[in-house]
């Protein structure tokens, strides 16, 4: 190892292994993990979840086509399911570290900490230095500050389960409990949500949302809204929680509350790194206080959704940044952000609660889908689309949708968006027929 790179990226999840192979092969670069090289997606985040999905979406699949052709639905089988997620999941640190160091990037595995601007001691005490610092830490899982917390589990524990508990209680109704609690009920478990207000996936649109927890309750899954957990305790193999108007039992409780950025153990402060509540500070050039300094991905205070390809492209954009090659603040595209699962919800663009907000600037117009042929013939009796055109010049600048088969139409329209494209110019198009896409000259 050097004692001195031009740059150090702290984490190897998307946001700084898109730094690191931007730079690759043209600065010296030391990539520090003190984990599992790869970061939440690959290893306990997107991809084992969507492993997971892939069996519980086809089941949901021949649900739906019961009487209509097929017979029986299919059991799922959790321990072959997790032998599925294991064997792409256990691959991922060893493989990531090996893709890293084959593109010409250092790393290291361990314990690090800033001593100030730009020099980093490592777990072993050496002191090494850098001329440009990337933090690209991540988020960890927040637990409630309730008795008992040392109870609770977190989505990283449920998606490396050996076996599924028969009732499963979540706490929290994100992002991370709805998709979860989606896989736990149709792989078998009973299961509770538990959420403090009535407003879940306060994200998206509210009828939407509606319509997927009436889904949600259709499917087996009971909802305990506007209460606020007080206490979990065990006794024997099973969980009491305690809200403040109920007490209910579980085998396995999930505190899926938020999460909060990795910074503690970074010593930020000695380098005079700015942090809030909701993780580093940085400016739109996504500069920390701290010359030098930058951070990316899912540790930074902002507002865009913390997302996978938001984190690798952040990372592009400061890898461009140190090789000089930026001159103007970063400018997000349109970004689309589903709840995954076996009916999804997407939104891309202006927002429902923005169009509703502004009136004078957005016409909203919801479509019910269920009897167009797309949706139709997959039997989805929830598709809905909910469009927001400009009334200035009418061209679509926003979609939220409803769907089994969500993420394709969420992912065409996206397209649309970022290419700003007009229904005339999607009428000049063909496409394979029938298919979510040929339904785009109806839609935009
Ligand atoms: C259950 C779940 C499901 C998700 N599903 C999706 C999805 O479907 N689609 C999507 O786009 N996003 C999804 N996400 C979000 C996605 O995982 C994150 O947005 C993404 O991983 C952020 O990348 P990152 O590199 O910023 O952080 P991370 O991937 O968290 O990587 C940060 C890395 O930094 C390391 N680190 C932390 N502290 C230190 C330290 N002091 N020194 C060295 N290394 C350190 C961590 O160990 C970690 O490896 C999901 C997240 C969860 C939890
Ligand atoms: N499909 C995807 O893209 C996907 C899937 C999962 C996670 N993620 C990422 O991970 C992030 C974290 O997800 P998450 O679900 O943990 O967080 P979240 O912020 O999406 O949801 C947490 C929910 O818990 C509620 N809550 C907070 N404190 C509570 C309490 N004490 N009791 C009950 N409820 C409480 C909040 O009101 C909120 O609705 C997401 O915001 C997203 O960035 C993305």
């Amino acid at each position: 190892m050097k004692t001195h790179y031009d740059v150090l990226i702290f984490g190897a999840g998307p946001a700084g292994t898109a730094v690191a192979y931007g730079l690759a092969g043209k600065k010296s670069v030391l990539v520090i993990e003190d984990d599992l090289f790869g970061g939440t997606c690959p290893n306990r985040g997107c991809d084992p979840k969507k492993m997971l999905y892939s069996a519980v979406q086809t089941r949901d699949r021949v649900s739906r086509m019961q009487g209509s052709g097929l017979k029986n639905v299919p059991q799922i089988d959790w321990p072959d399911l997790m032998a599925f997620k294991r064997a792409y999941t256990s691959q991922i640190p060893a493989g990531t570290r090996k893709g890293l160091v084959s593109a010409g990037v250092e790393t290291y595995h361990g314990r690090a900490k800033l001593v100030d601007q730009h020099q980093v001691q490592l777990a072993d005490h050496t002191t090494i230095s850098a001329d440009n610092v990337v933090l690209a830490t991540g988020r960890q899982p927040q637990l409630p500050d309730i008795p008992g917390r040392s109870l609770l589990k977190t989505s990283n524990d449920f998606l490396d389960l050996d076996a599924l508990p028969k009732h499963i209680t979540f706490i929290g109704a994100g992002l991370v409990a709805m998709e979860l609690a989606n896989i736990a009920s149709q792989a078998g478990a009973d299961v509770d949500i538990i959420h403090h207000n009535d407003q879940p996936l306060k994200a998206f649109p509210k009828p939407l949302v509606d319509l997927l927890v009436q889904e949600m309750i259709d499917d087996g899954i009971t909802f305990h809204f506007d209460q606020n957990v007080a206490a979990v305790s065990q006794s024997g193999a099973d969980y009491e929680i305690t809200t403040d108007k109920e007490t209910l039992t579980s085998d396995y409780v999930v505190a899926a509350i938020g999460r909060t950025a990795n910074v503690a153990d970074l010593q930020l402060t000695k380098a005079g790194v700015k942090t809030d509540r909701q993780g580093i500070l940085v400016d739109d050039y996504l500069r920390t206080s701290v010359d030098g300094i930058y951070a990316v991905g899912d540790v930074v205070a902002k507002p865009q959704p913390k997302l996978t390809p938001v984190a690798s492209f952040e990372g592009r954009y400061v890898a461009d940044s140190i090789m000089g090659r930026v001159t103007q603040p970063i400018q997000y595209p349109v970004i689309p952000h589903i709840l995954f699962g076996t009916t999804e919800i997407g939104q891309a663009g202006v927002s429902y609660q923005e169009a509703l907000a502004h009136p004078d600037q957005y016409r909203i117009s919801s479509l019910d889908l269920t009897h167009w042929y797309t949706y139709n013939r997959v039997k989805d009796n929830a598709a809905r689309a909910i469009l927001i055109r400009s009334t200035k010049s009418g061209r679509l600048v926003g979609f939220a949708g409803l769907s089994a088969i969500g993420e394709q139409l969420l992912n065409l329209l996206t397209t649309v968006l970022n290419l700003k494209l007009t229904n005339n110019q999607i009428q000049h198009m063909i496409f394979a027929y029938p298919s979510v896409a040929s339904d785009l000259q109806y839609l935009v």
